[in-house]
């Protein structure tokens, strides 16, 4: 199976990227920011990355095919300059950026030894700041107002709740809102390492740790000094990766893999998942020890199933902001689709609810209508 990383700040881009790919039978992974992407390169061998122009892609000897929203003669010459075998433009047609990629990985051209590195920075390059949590429910009025108390103390915080109900929302609000503003927000996802990995990955390798360890590297942890760490999806971390972090809470120290320096973090640890943790304890997967030294306070997100009222606010804001990304105007939505919004299931919660809609953008017509709903939801 061919491996493809996706490199855009854009989430909406990378989400809908990566679900078509998989869809295609890829495996994709997406990242938002070249660093991750570097290490990533790093770790997997993969066939072909696809780059946003205002990312700079790694110099890893992989072919790319270059995306941009600027659809200028200048910036295709710009990025096939930089090393890319193809250009395509934003908003994406899937059926020309499939038949780059086939041919891309079916053909590749020799990639340049170091090509230069792409100036130019996107339009959309992700704000700094966490978006906005949109709603006005009581559900969603009540997590906000956790958010207010909780944040400005040091306590950790587990926040559940289903898979794309805003949980990494909640938890950059929670730094944004601290003390440790000003510091990282650095996030780990720990579903998404393999288990010989995680433990170089939280707590970063000293050269020569083990074969490919070439260089010194930090991990999470030292990372996040002074700010918060946001471990996502920690119920699926292994019991070995669970005793390591546990003593790491414990003592606010580490060592790097192959090191015997203990080095002191100031770290405030958010963590997340999908997952009930005292199941997972009860089965025996999951430290009890650690559950009660991450969940000294725990901030349930509702499934939008439970707030189905704020689907109209939420599909107007993004609406609003995706058609924004894309430098479009916004589409009118007409009160027939926006009730048949209302009326589906919603198992992939607020993820689910933004790529629908991204989706509705993309194909409809002049205006989104409830016979586009049903034939794209
Ligand atoms: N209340 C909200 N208002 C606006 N956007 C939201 C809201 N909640 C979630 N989103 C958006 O929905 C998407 C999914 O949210 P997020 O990644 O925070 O979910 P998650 O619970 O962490 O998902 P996962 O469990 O799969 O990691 C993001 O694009 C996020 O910005």
């Amino acid at each position: 199976m061919a491996k493809v990383l996706i490199l855009d700040h854009s989430k909406s881009v990378r989400n809908i990227l990566r679900e078509r790919l998989e869809y295609e039978g890829f495996s994709a992974e997406a990242v938002e920011d070249e660093a991750t992407a570097s290490d990533m390169c790093e770790k997997v061998p993969f066939d072909l990355i696809i780059s946003d122009t205002g990312c700079k892609v790694p110099d890893a000897g992989i072919p790319f095919i270059a995306l941009s929203a600027d659809a200028s003669v200048d910036s295709a010459v710009e990025a096939v300059r930089n090393g890319a075998q193809d250009f395509l433009t934003k908003p994406i047609d899937m059926n020309r950026l499939m038949q780059s990629i086939h041919r891309t990985i079916e053909n590749p051209a020799p990639a340049p030894a170091a090509p230069a590195p792409v100036v130019r920075r996107s339009r959309r390059a992700r704000p700094a700041e966490a978006e906005h949590i949109i709603g006005i429910s009581p559900e969603i009025e009540h997590v906000r107002q956790l958010i207010d108390k909780v944040a400005p103390c040091e306590a950790r915080v587990l926040i559940t709740g289903e898979n794309g109900t805003g949980k990494e929302l909640v938890a950059r609000w929670l730094h944004a809102k601290s003390s440790r503003a000003a510091a990282p927000f650095v996030e780990v996802n720990c579903a998404a390492i393999p288990s010989e990995l995680i433990e170089s990955e939280l707590f970063g390798h000293e050269r020569g740790a083990f074969t490919s360890a070439i260089k010194q590297r930090k991990g999470k942890f030292e990372q996040a000094d002074g700010g918060t760490l946001f471990m996502d999806e920690i119920g699926d971390m292994s019991l070995a990766a669970q005793a390591k972090v546990l003593r790491a809470l414990q003592e606010s120290r580490i060592s790097r893999v192959g090191g015997d320096k203990e080095i002191e973090v100031d770290v405030r640890v958010i963590a997340a998942t999908n997952k009930n943790l005292r199941e997972e304890i009860k089965k025996g997967n999951f430290r009890e020890d650690l559950y009660h030294r991450i969940g000294v306070i725990v901030v349930r997100v509702p499934a939008l199933r439970e707030h189905a009222a704020d689907i109209p606010t939420l599909v107007d804001h993004f609406v609003r902001t995706i058609s924004a990304e894309y430098g479009a105007r916004p589409k009118p939505v007409d009160p027939a689709a926006l009730e048949a919004l209302r009326q589906m299931p919603w198992t992939g919660n607020i993820r689910e609810l933004r790529n629908v809609v991204e989706r509705l953008i993309v194909l409809s017509g002049e205006r989104i209508t409830a016979r586009d709903v049903k034939e794209y939801y």
